[in-house]
């Protein structure tokens, strides 16, 4: 053993992780509904078989149709905030667009039945993600099959609003003819600031380039290799402003974001700029704008999107004779939506049905490569913490938890995130009747004071194997099981994985090597022949199979510590014998 690695940190998150429940994982789905709801779960899944996705926004043919082959699609389309609450309680998965808003009381009506929600598109502003994590639904979105129909329309509103297409052709309808009011401005040599140089805005970027413009972006963190490569300055905030003549905004909407654009930023910058908005009306304060427009700071906008939408019929910026308007039609092109269907579509099933997902808002996502060898270690975990928490009996309470992780690999090569979150998982499920998934396993354990640190091992053996062992010590407790403390005062269980399956390796002190299915009965007794055989023939009378046993001794003649793996659960009546063996110091009976 080579000693501590340099990582060595505390998680006390604020974000959650995830990925789905996959079958062969322990004991309850990762997406499983909280204890209350199960039984009502289960005969909506006896009279349905299937599970049900409510699909409440318009979305393509091939989504709907992928999504009916694995699952009931009810397609109710410009439901109320009230009936969307009412249905949810009977869906396991909801698709929205942007003109559904996600809200907290979604999530608490569906009382833990919605596993997934679906964002068929990019922005997830209208999703409350917080209560989505607090309850363990997964949010997945569409993020990249309508990159391209957002920059062409953030194009189209570029050079429309330059040359007033939409002002002149309203003319034209109205039966003038005014050539000379309509005269525009040319995008030649004009400068851009790209504000936001994510999908679309790069995107925006390359065309505004092909115009013959000089494109700058602010994105604070864009890597600037992507800038460079498409020919684009970054630039901060104030440069942007007081460089552009025309300004298009693709951030998202975020705190951060929000009315990014106020009275301050328009009064930095040039005065006649320009500005398109085909992210989210939030980024702008909308009656700054107003007033921008009126005293002719900002020369002409053009927006697709707005802070409530539809806008009031007289809402002023939108009738304001410089302003062009569109309804939030950026992602509207045949190609995006069927691109936007099928991604949300597959993302969707996925998740319902365990796989990772790639798109996830609220969840890491884990390459199922990494899933595929951590998951033994995975149930291992679970059940370590399963264990660990069993074996607490009083004390301040389980707060102060410490996961261990020995490997000869890289101090870079492990990604705990999954390994953290089932040992939450295992410690807190047995004593809450909160479930805990990989979604809300971090907020779960922040909400209830569990403080988990990580530690990494660093081991000099072979590096085939991702772990050698996993630790986890429970501090400040007492324990019903006096030898499960280390010499450190911490409740302690280590396990490990053979041929793909989680052991018991260390309790306290003590080596054990007992496999972890069925439960197991730990028991302390002074080191003397016959004891085995007697706990054998107790567990033997009642039927009760053992699966694996291992003896770990102190010393000859003295103490030894028992690990017995066993099927089913004793009688109340077999554990007090076990207890009654004169030798039998101490013992405890433990569920996985
Ligand atoms: N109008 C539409 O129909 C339509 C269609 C698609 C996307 N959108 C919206 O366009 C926006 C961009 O979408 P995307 O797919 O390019 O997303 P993206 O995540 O790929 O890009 C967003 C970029 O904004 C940057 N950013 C974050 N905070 C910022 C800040 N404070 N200042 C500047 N930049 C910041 C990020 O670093 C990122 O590079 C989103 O708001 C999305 O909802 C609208
Ligand atoms: O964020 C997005 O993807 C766009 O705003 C598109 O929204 P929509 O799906 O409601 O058209």
């Amino acid at each position: 053993m080579s000693g501590l690695s340099s990582w060595n940190l505390t998680i006390f998150p604020d974000t959650t992780l995830s990925f789905p429940w996959r079958p062969s994982l322990p004991s309850r789905p990762l997406f499983s509904p909280p204890r209350k709801r199960k039984t009502l779960v289960v005969l909506a899944m006896v009279f349905g078989g299937k599970p049900t996705v409510l699909v409440a926004e318009k979305l393509g043919d091939a989504g709907i149709q992928l999504l009916k082959t694995f699952a009931n699609v009810d397609c109710s389309y410009n439901l109320s905030p009230e009936e969307l609450c009412t249905k949810i309680s009977l869906c396991d998965a909801l698709i929205v667009r942007s003109g559904t808003k996600v809200t907290r009381e979604v999530f608490e009506s569906s009382m833990g039945r919605l596993k997934v929600v679906g964002r068929a598109g990019v922005g997830t502003d209208n999703v409350d993600i917080s209560a989505a994590t607090e309850h363990g639904c997964l949010v997945v979105n569409a993020p990249t099959a309508n990159t391209i129909a957002a920059a062409e329309h953030g194009i189209a509103l570029l050079t429309a609003m330059a040359r007033n297409v939409a002002q002149a052709d309203a003319s034209v309808k109205a039966g003038k003819w005014e050539r000379n009011k309509y005269v525009g401005v040319s995008l030649v040599g004009k400068t851009l600031a790209v504000m936001g140089f994510g999908k679309v805005g790069s995107e925006v970027a390359r065309r505004a380039k092909g115009l013959g413009m000089h494109v700058i972006a602010h994105d604070p963190y864009a890597p600037a290799e992507r800038a460079r490569a498409i020919g684009v300055e970054l630039v901060t905030f104030k440069e942007a402003l007081v460089t552009a003549d025309f300004i298009s905004m693709h951030m998202p909407l975020t705190p951060a974001t929000s009315k990014m654009f106020n009275d301050e930023a328009f009064s930095r910058v040039k005065k006649g700029v320009r500005i398109v908005n085909v992210a989210r009306g939030g980024v702008i304060d909308e009656e700054a704008l107003l007033r921008a427009l009126d005293e002719g700071i900002v020369a002409q906008a053009a927006l697709d999107v707005f802070t409530e939408e539809p806008p009031l019929q007289e809402n002023k910026l939108v009738l304001h004779e410089y302003v062009t308007a569109t309804p939030h039609l950026g992602a509207s092109t045949t190609e995006a939506q069927e691109g936007v269907a099928l991604e949300i579509a597959e993302a969707v099933v996925g998740a319902l049905k365990g796989d990772l997902a790639a798109t996830a808002v609220n969840a890491p996502m884990v390459p199922a490569e990494v899933l595929l060898e951590l998951s033994p270690y995975v149930v291992l975990t679970e059940k370590l913490g399963r264990l660990a928490v069993q074996l607490v009996t009083g004390g301040n309470g389980v707060k102060f938890v410490k996961a261990t992780y020995a490997s000869s690999r890289g101090p870079d090569d492990l990604d705990t995130r999954l390994l953290r979150a089932m040992i939450t998982k295992g410690l807190i499920e047995p004593i809450s009747s909160v479930f805990v998934n990989l979604v809300n396993a971090d907020f779960i354990a922040k909400q209830r004071g569990l403080r988990l640190t990580e530690e990494r091992i660093v081991l000099d053996g072979s590096p085939e194997k991702p772990l050698e062992f996993i630790q986890v010590r429970i501090a400040n407790v007492e324990s019903k099981f006096a030898s499960a403390m280390c010499d450190s005062g911490e409740i302690t269980v280590e396990g490990t994985v053979k041929d793909g399956k989680p052991y018991l390796s260390k309790v306290g002190s003590f080596g054990v090597d007992v496999s972890l299915e069925g439960s197991i009965i730990l028991c302390r007794q002074v080191d003397q022949p016959g004891i085995i055989g007697k706990v054998g023939s107790i567990l033997g009378e009642e039927n009760v199979n053992v699966n694996f046993m291992s003896v770990c001794r102190i010393a000859p003649g003295k103490q030894a510590v028992m690990a017995i793996g066993v099927d089913d659960e004793p009688s109340r009546d077999a554990l007090k014998k076990i207890g009654e063996i004169s030798a039998v110091e101490e013992f405890v009976f433990l569920k996985l």
